[in-house]
């Protein structure tokens, strides 16, 4: 059973399809990558995914603890709590707060307090509180972030303000972890350290990841399998050594014709 089924997904704009009858799945425990030129529909694809923009039409199927889920017609906050969780392109930390109140915050998200509890300041909620501080210096630590506990996130150089969104975004204990470019930006040692980082996650945790990267050294590095998108289609899927020698792959790269069958 997969964990997640995607199945004839299409996203319209206007008159142009930006995701075009695309069906992929993702095993649990897999690391997939999601790769194509500009433009090819990559986060369009993530954006439905990930509950932030209704397809047009077609089916996503999310395997719970409960059972199938079919997403769609669900809030983004309402998706991470089935066990989806997400970075963007663009860091979307809490700048002014530090490190552990980052990875805080998606905890409490996490186990939905009670209003009551948490305005009357009952013991179950210091008892939730002093839970959530151990488990996220836990987690800090797991990561080898625990010295920047007390930094402010938006003082923290690009690498590692990037490692904390990411490891917050594992706060919630996702099933399924959805990262946009996670190596844009960085340098040649960050990205060696956030391809370590990511293989972890898989390994240890065994939350299974799905990237979109332009970092193609990344990418052939770490996926098992590659799905490949141009102009809102996928052309191919495979494993990483299937991808190089494909035809129409080099070609949607290099901007030739993309029919030559791979
Ligand atoms: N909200 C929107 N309204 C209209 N068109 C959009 C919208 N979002 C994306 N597009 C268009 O859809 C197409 C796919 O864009 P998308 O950002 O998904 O591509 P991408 O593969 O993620 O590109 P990149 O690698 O540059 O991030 C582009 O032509 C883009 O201009």
């Amino acid at each position: 059973m997969s964990l997640l089924t995607v199945e004839h997904l299409t996203q319209q704009f206007g008159g142009l399809k930006a995701v075009d009858d695309v069906s992929l799945h993702v095993e649990p425990g897999e690391l997939v990558a999601l790769i194509g030129p500009n433009g090819a529909g990559k986060t369009t694809l993530f954006n439905m995914l990930t509950g932030v923009n209704r397809p047009t039409s077609g089916q996503i199927t999310f395997t719970t603890d409960k059972g199938d889920v079919a997403i769609g017609k669900q809030r983004a906050d309402q998706v991470a709590a089935l066990g989806m969780s997400r970075t963007f392109q663009n860091i979307r930390l809490f700048s002014d707060l530090n490190v552990l109140d980052n990875i805080k915050i998606a905890m409490t998200h996490r186990t939905h307090e009670n209003f009551f509890e948490t305005e009357l300041r009952l013991p179950s909620f210091y008892k939730k509180e002093g839970n959530i501080d151990a488990e996220a210096r836990e987690l800090l630590a797991d990561f080898d972030l625990n010295t920047y506990a007390r930094s402010k996130a938006g003082a923290l150089p690009y690498g590692l303000q990037r490692r904390v969104e990411i490891v917050r975004a594992l706060a919630t204990k996702p099933r399924l972890l959805f990262l946009d470019e996670p190596a844009a930006g960085m340098n040649p040692e960050e990205t060696a350290e956030l391809t370590a980082l990511i293989r972890r996650i898989r390994n240890d945790y065994g939350t299974a990841v799905i990237l979109i990267e332009h970092d193609m050294s990344l990418v052939m590095n770490l996926a098992q399998r590659i799905y490949v998108l141009d102009h809102g289609s996928l052309i191919a899927n495979g494993t990483p050594a299937e991808i190089q020698s494909n035809k129409a792959v080099v070609a949607a790269y290099l901007g030739g014709d993309a029919d030559a069958e791979g």
